[in-house]
């Protein structure tokens, strides 16, 4: 896309008419934050804090220019310099948290290894796993559907990314992959720390989680190359992976910061996507029942990737509670460069956050933004504009690597779980926590009984 008018002709982007209070909670509630500070100063605003040298300034943008202005642009103009990025880089440097010029050769070596065709190639495993996982619901009668989901989709990352059968390890992996995610939050969340080389009890527990996972990613490696015609998932393909236009390949570090990134990236948000429709048609019988003939339509039988262009109303209920729940609730870059965003100027060095959160709930861009409506994605083919209100994988040249991948989990989950339960959630609020990602803050109760 082309740049935007030059931000010298544009008028200063104006500055939140708010407290500092209020300024540095919508800060820190990721989700709702946002959405507060548009109500107050419009769709691009700056938050502006003293002492200047302490705390940079921010910008929110809540419009879909804006995020038009600052996700597509192609030049780095908007770069992954944030907090969040070079705190995460403490774990490797790796596609999500690489700047500009680096990341460019990384992700056009990754890109091909994500398309509809490679992903149908390695993340089969979903419906088996979700099949097992269903009937062990239908024994128990109760679940927490949040830890539940967590669990599945551990084991289904460990046997399509690294080509392992995680087994009991998956549920031993969780609380470190946690840590390590609320390490991170805490990190991004406040501006003053401990200096780096305190060696503070956080800080422990984050390095033993971070040798727990390592160790997986080490013995997955390690495997893929010992017995390189096994069906070894994407790790595999990653050892034999090379640029296009280059040739050259991944070492062994890059690979394993890559899968690092692609287990932190790829687990609670489908999880929390999965639980978040499991709880919406556990409050809807109607819309349940619609899943649920859906999928016995298809027979009795295992769903594969063929399955999914017939399972369009199953799709549309991921793609609601993408709206409604959205795993990354705001996108966050810097400004390189004074730049204009939707018609106004945005100082270089400001940390901006894109609200997609704010928008999948904003009144003026969805009807009833609160409803829980997946009949909304029926022909859903968002041109103009319209395509910036609705970000659940970001948009842009840095847009979600593996949106494929987790549709593709995700509506095969789905499926499988309602073709072979009945789900009813025992609570009326899904509970909003947010160590990172958008994620359940407690236990999803529901009760599971058998469909057939
Ligand atoms: C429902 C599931 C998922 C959601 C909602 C989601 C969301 C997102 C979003 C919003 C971004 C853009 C971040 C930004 O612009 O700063 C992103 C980037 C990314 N995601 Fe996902 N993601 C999901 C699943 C996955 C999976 C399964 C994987 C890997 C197997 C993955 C790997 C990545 C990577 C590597 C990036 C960085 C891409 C880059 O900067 O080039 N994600 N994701």
């Amino acid at each position: 896309m082309t740049a935007p008018a030059h931000p010298s002709t544009a008028p200063l982007a104006p500055e939140a008419p708010l407290p500092v209070r209020d300024k540095l909670a919508a800060l820190r509630v990721f989700h709702t934050g946002p959405g507060k500070v548009a109500a107050a100063a419009g769709p691009v605003a700056l938050l502006t804090f003293t002492p200047r040298w302490l705390i940079p300034r921010y910008a929110m943008v809540c419009s879909p220019r804006g995020a038009r202005d600052v996700l597509g642009r192609t030049d780095g103009a908007f770069d992954k310099q944030h907090i969040v990025h070079r705190q995460s880089q403490a774990f490797g440097r790796n596609v999500f948290n690489l700047p500009h010029e680096p990341w460019l050769g990384r992700r056009r070596l990754l890109q091909p290894l994500f398309t509809r065709r490679h992903v149908a190639e390695y993340a089969g495993h979903m419906s088996t796993s979700a099949a097992r996982l269903a009937d062990d619901w239908i024994a128990r009668g109760t679940v927490d559907l949040d830890e539940q989901t967590r669990r599945l989709t551990l084991q289904v990352i460990g046997r399509s990314v690294f080509g392992l059968d995680l087994g009991e390890r998956a549920d031993e992996l969780g609380p470190p992959v946690k840590l390590v995610l609320q390490w991170l939050t805490g990190r991004s969340r406040r501006p003053v720390r401990a200096p780096g080389w305190l060696p503070t009890p956080a800080r422990h527990r984050m390095r033993t989680s971070l040798g727990q996972i390592r160790a997986v990613i080490d013995e997955a490696i390690d495997a893929a190359r010992m017995d390189p015609g096994r069906d070894a998932g994407l790790v595999t393909l990653l050892l034999a992976a090379d640029d296009p236009e280059t040739g050259v390949r991944l070492t062994d570090e890059q690979i394993r910061d890559e899968l690092f990134v692609f287990l932190i990236a790829g687990r609670d948000t489908t999880s929390t996507t999965l639980a978040f429709s499991l709880w919406s048609l556990g409050r809807d019988p109607v819309l349940q029942e619609r899943v649920a003939q859906e999928v016995s339509g298809l027979g009795p039988r295992a769903l594969t990737v063929d399955d999914l262009p017939k399972l369009a109303f199953t799709a549309r209920v991921i793609h609601e509670a993408l709206r409604l729940c959205p795993p990354a609730p705001i996108i966050v870059r810097s400004a390189m460069q004074d730049a204009t965003v939707d018609g106004v100027r945005i100082p270089a060095g400001t940390q901006v956050i894109v609200g997609a959160y704010a928008m999948h709930h904003d009144p003026s861009l969805w009807s009833e933004p609160e409803l829980f409506d997946p009949d909304r994605f029926a022909g859903y083919r968002p041109v103009g504009d319209d395509r910036w209100r609705f970000l659940p994988f970001g948009a842009g040249p840095r847009s979600c690597i593996g949106d494929h991948f987790a549709m593709l989990e995700t509506t095969l989950g789905l499926a499988t779980i309602i073709g072979r339960t009945r789900v009813e959630s025992l609570d009326a609020d899904f509970p909003i926590g947010l160590p990172f990602t958008l994620t359940a803050g407690g236990p999803v109760p529901a009760r599971i009984t058998s469909r057939s």
